[in-house]
């Protein structure tokens, strides 16, 4: 029997896997998020969405809970997904004080910059996966902007440091791709990946 694993700590990829209607359990990767010098954006995210489902997946296949061979098999699938925030081919990650956030913020006011996220749905014989660009532009941003944004507690846990779906919605002057995918997860491609593994599961 098919099982699918979101590989995730994220509150937001929950939300939206859910609303593609497969049913799934949730289990965190705990990888090291580290960019090497070599590494594109593209590389870099596709990465750690592969790293972290392929964590799970191993850690699955050594767990006395689970039927061996539906692991072995295509019948456990793991989902892994990372967002990188991407302004002038540097990488923003989470804010880790609020100097780097400033400094985020004023890279990110009234311009726009790309969001990568990237997705691995992988079992033992396969990775499906995908990389979604979305160009979003901010209005230009005021100190009273960035320090009252940062007083809300929303920007911790997000790559860039802000959250399109919550109070940096006024921020955005423009959006050209996923939204969906900004927020972490893109509805459209994971589902397309989904397929292809339940075609191959059931095939
Ligand atoms: C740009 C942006 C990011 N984010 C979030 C999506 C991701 O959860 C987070 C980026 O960090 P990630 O490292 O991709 O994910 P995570 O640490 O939250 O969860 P996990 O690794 O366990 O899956 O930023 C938003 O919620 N809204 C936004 O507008």
């Amino acid at each position: 029997m098919s099982h699918l694993i979101l590989a995730s700590a994220s509150p937001r990829r929950k939300e939206l896997l859910q609303l593609l209607g497969v049913p799934f359990s949730t289990q965190p990767a705990d990888i090291l998020e580290e960019k090497q010098a070599h590494e594109t954006p593209r590389e870099y995210v596709e990465r750690l969405a592969y790293e972290k489902a392929a964590a799970v997946l191993a850690s699955e296949a050594s767990s006395a809970n689970v039927e061996r061979q539906a692991v072995r098999g295509s019948g456990i699938a793991v989902l892994g997904s990372d967002t990188v925030v991407v302004c002038d081919d540097k990488v923003l990650e989470k804010p880790v004080d609020f100097a780097h956030f400033k400094r985020m913020m004023a890279m990110l006011s009234g311009r726009s910059h790309q969001v990568y996220t990237a997705v691995s749905l992988l079992t033992q014989q396969q990775n499906w996966h995908c990389c979604v660009v979305t160009e979003v532009s901010f209005r230009a941003l005021s100190d009273e902007d960035i320090q009252a944004y940062w007083a809300s507690g929303e920007p911790l846990d997000k790559a860039g440091g802000y959250g399109i779906q919550g109070l940096a919605g006024k921020f955005v002057t423009g959006l050209n791709g996923s939204y969906f995918a900004v927020v972490g997860l893109p509805l459209y491609e994971t589902e397309h990946l989904l397929k292809q593994w339940l075609a191959a599961d059931s095939g």
